[in-house]
């Protein structure tokens, strides 16, 4: 592949295997959940999930999505329990999302697609760096959240970063904020969504949505992936398709 990777015809996930030949690998993410042949564990722990807003620090617009950062230096803003052992540190979290309210989430449910979903990206504090976990079986914890689009729905937050490269400070965000009330979950062996494609995510997936309003999902999709002066080219359609399970459990945290 001649050019960056993308979402395009030409540098779309059906070409990442150019690449990135572990995208035909045996965990990759997405996968199309389906709840009817998820087996609940008694043994998974809820999530416990702390986050302190002082560590958000900048948001930028990476050309494939928009990413909020979070300072990772101490566990402030962690993640403990639930399917893993040990802390894993906030680091990130950004999103994927849809042209138009019938798809844009990559997970789906029993074929359903969200017009969005969150992905907050944790990693294993047994590791050094999260360049380090990224690289192993168990160095990263994703939880992703569906977005649902409610007519009446307030703002959720003022994300409109343009073009892509633009970045600026984000201070005292509260990552917090976009949870669900509900926080039962489903758990699987996985990968990053998007290039290098690693193996190393054990993703965890909330059963229930958030709501943001139509004009939330109208900025996320006025966003651009092409940088200033280069001709614009609207960021939507950011998902990878579900991927083979080749045989995984899905385990769910409820009944
Ligand atoms: C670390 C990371 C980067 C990009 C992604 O879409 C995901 S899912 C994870
Ligand atoms: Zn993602």
């Amino acid at each position: 592949m001649s050019h960056a990777w993308g979402y395009a015809a030409n540098n779309g996930p059906d070409k990442w295997c150019d690449n990135f030949p572990i995208a035909n690998g045996p965990r990759q993410s997405p996968i199309d959940i389906l709840p009817g042949a998820a087996s609940y564990d008694s043994g998974l722990k809820p999530l416990n999930l702390k986050y302190d807003p002082a560590t958000c620090l900048d948001i930028l617009n990476n050309g494939h999505s928009f990413q909020v950062s979070f300072s990772d230096d101490n566990d402030s803003s962690s993640l403990k329990d639930g399917p893993i052992s040990g802390t894993y540190r906030l680091k990130q979290f950004h999103f994927h999302w849809g042209a138009s309210d019938d798809k844009g989430s990559e997970h789906t449910v029993a074929g359903t697609k969200y017009p969005a979903e969150l992905h907050l990206v944790h990693w294993n504090t047994k590791y050094a760096s999260f360049g380090e976990a990224a690289s192993q079986p168990d160095g990263l914890a994703v939880v992703g959240v569906f977005l649902k689009v409610n007519l009446n729905q307030q703002q959720v937050a003022h994300f409109s970063y343009h073009f892509q490269g633009k970045q600026t400070t984000f201070p005292n965000f509260d990552p917090a904020t976009l949870l669900p009330g509900c926080l039962d979950y489903w758990t699987y062996d996985g990968s990053l969504t998007t290039p290098p494609l690693l193996e190393s995510v054990t993703w965890i997936v909330c059963k229930e949505p958030i709501s943001v309003s139509s004009e939330q999902m109208g900025k996320f999709r006025s966003l651009l992936f092409s940088a200033e002066g280069e001709s614009e080219c609207c960021m939507m359609d950011n998902y990878r398709p579900p991927q083979p399970l080749k045989g995984r459990a899905v385990r769910a945290s409820f009944q």
